[in-house]
């Protein structure tokens, strides 16, 4: 990224935090004008107060640097309480910022890297990121500042040695940008490695058991063990530039410091300089040279902050399902009282395989729905083009004659309720999971629903805390709050991923009444269980990317 761009998009970005910079910036002159009088004073102690032998005048003067110095610490002191704030406010706001972005993502990023990749790329990156607003980046603005403050009070003592020094800046400038090149370089192939060790992260956080069975600890290790020395190699050649630009810039200052001896030395021989005078622009020299060292430090924050400006941009850049700004246009689902749905010449392919082909069909009320097919042949990806996680590619779905991207998107997927496959029960009690954490009211209808009547055998009822991925409760029954929670919405569509998988047969036939009762205007079941398919009044066959419609369990059996 060129730097113009880097910098004008940097600022871009901390103009939301505009009031934090402004007081920072006000605390920043008041140390400026603080500091350009230190040595000013300094120079008078040694002038006027230790030459004129005078106790009252040297107590004064020593009495002002003093409280000068104690005046700008204590606005320093202030300055970075602004400043932690600051860093913590940019942080916290932009870890919510991942968040809502991750979690809005369309569906293809999810399922190729994975939620909790994206999520730690990002914030590794912020992480990175947030040099920004911390305390390197505030102490060089601070070193600016001073910068300015001490330049002047030196240039008054002898502007000859102040223009000497200043030569130390394009030095430093100049091993900074050679060396800046390694370290963005660097900085990058962190970034990267660190993204493929997310990915592997992501992969073992949710296979915990697979490693005990496979007994995998070793290799898992192994494995994690390269990927961080190949981090540590990059780190290390980072680092390495970084310290060889710091040394490097000393040794420069060191050069120019020493110099002023000799220098000094001519001024105060031609009767240039007073000895005050030396002693104070020396002692305020090391003053002018830090700010210096840290406007050469500019560059290697930026060195690193730029990649990780780019990686977060990227981040940004992955397609929302629905932006904010789109919803203005489209229909909201809130008032939609009937749910007609009809599929024309719908055709769906993964990359360059064609999965769905030309299907055509209705789901009107009253519908109670069964997909059958083999496995793989698209009963998921046909569902999740229907909840609007897949695109449509070719043909049409409409909803009572629109289209369904024309409907707002959560209102729209507020119709259905879902059951997967798998479902997920958050971490929390059975009821916060039934009622999603408040989301939905739970009727008496619902608690007593005979389905949920292990729930009186765990340890606390409704408030028992069923653990990390429901690991306290059993498969079934996690299958029968999933199946609650999904009743106790205000849906009107019901989704059934293989509903019936993990049920005993009391369990089955307990499930095939709550059907029956079940007062949702559309049910749609992905199963091949011979009685749920009888519940069915259409049976949706997929057969080699086509559909084949029967009206009954019967017509569906005589067509085998
Ligand atoms: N995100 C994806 N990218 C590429 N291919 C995919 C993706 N998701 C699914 N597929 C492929 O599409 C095919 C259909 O998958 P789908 O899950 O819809 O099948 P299904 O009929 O529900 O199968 P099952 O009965 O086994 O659950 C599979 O062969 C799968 O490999």
């Amino acid at each position: 990224m060129k730097n113009r761009k880097l910098y004008s998009k940097i600022i871009s970005l901390l103009l939301a935090y505009k009031n934090y910079i402004l007081g920072m910036s006000l605390l920043m002159i008041f140390i400026t004008v603080g500091t350009a009088f230190i040595p000013l004073l300094q120079q008078e102690i040694v002038d006027s107060g230790l030459m004129s032998g005078d106790l009252g005048i040297l107590g004064t003067l020593v009495l002002m640097v003093i409280a000068l110095t104690i005046i700008t610490n204590l606005a320093s002191l202030f300055q970075s309480y602004l400043r932690i704030n600051l860093n913590a406010k940019f942080l916290k706001d932009k870890q919510v910022e991942v968040l809502n972005h991750s979690l809005k993502l369309k569906m293809d990023y999810i399922k190729n890297d994975g939620l909790v990749q994206i999520i730690k790329d990002a914030e590794y990156a912020l992480n990175n990121l947030s040099m920004l607003t911390g305390e390197e980046m505030s102490n060089t603005l601070v070193q600016i500042f001073k910068f300015i403050g001490v330049f002047i009070g030196l240039i008054l003592i002898n502007w000859k040695l102040t223009l000497f020094l200043l030569f130390v800046i394009p030095a430093r400038i100049f091993v900074a940008n050679k060396l800046g090149k390694h370290v963005e370089k660097y900085q990058m192939d962190t970034l990267m490695i660190q993204k493929g060790i997310h990915g592997w992260e992501d992969d073992i956080y949710h296979s915990a058991t697979e490693v005990k069975l496979w007994n995998l600890y070793d290799n898992k290790c192994r494995e994690y063990d390269k990927l961080l020395q190949n981090r540590n190699t990059a780190i290390k050649k980072l680092s390495f530039f970084i310290v060889l630009s710091d040394l490097l810039g000393q040794d420069i200052q060191a050069l120019f410091l020493n110099m002023l001896y000799v220098l000094g030395g001519i001024l105060i021989w031609g009767g240039e300089l007073s000895i005050g005078g030396i002693v104070a622009f020396i002692t305020y020299a090391t003053y002018l040279l830090e700010p210096i060292g840290f406007i050469a430090n500019l560059r290697m924050i930026f060195s690193q902050v730029g990649p990780a400006f780019n990686m977060y941009e990227d981040f940004l850049s992955y397609q929302e399902e629905e932006l904010e700004r789109e919803k203005k246009n489209k229909i909201s689902c809130c008032d939609v009282e009937s749910v007609d749905f009809r599929v024309q010449n719908l055709s769906f392919s993964f990359k360059n395989r064609e999965l769905l082909q030309s299907l055509c069909f209705d789901i009107k009320e009253g519908d109670r729905i069964a997909i059958v097919g083999e496995n793989g042949s698209g009963k998921s990806t046909l569902l999740n083009i229907f909840l609007r996680f897949y695109d449509l590619q070719e043909g049409c779905i409409t909803l009572n004659g629109k289209v369904i991207s024309d409907y707002e998107l959560f209102s729209y997927r507020d119709l259905f309720s879902v059951i997967m496959q798998n479902p997920y029960l958050f971490r929390g009690t059975v009821k916060d999971n039934l009622t999603l954490f408040g989301k939905n009211e739970l009727t008496q209808e619902i608690l007593d629903n005979k389905l949920l009547d292990f729930v009186e055998h765990l340890s606390e009822g409704y408030d028992t805390d069923i653990g990390s991925d429901a690991s306290h409760i059993s498969g079934g029954e996690k299958q029968k709050i999933a199946l609650m929670r999904a009743l106790a919405s205000k849906s009107k569509i019901l989704i059934l991923d293989e509903p019936t998988a993990a049920y005993d047969k009391q369990s089955e036939k307990e499930f095939l009444d709550v059907l029956r009762g079940c007062n949702k205007k559309i049910i749609i079941l992905i199963t091949h269980e011979p009685k749920l398919l009888q519940f069915a009044n259409k049976i949706i066959e997929i057969e080699n990317m086509q559909i084949k419609q029967y009206g009954s369990y019967k017509e569906y059996q005589e067509s085998r």
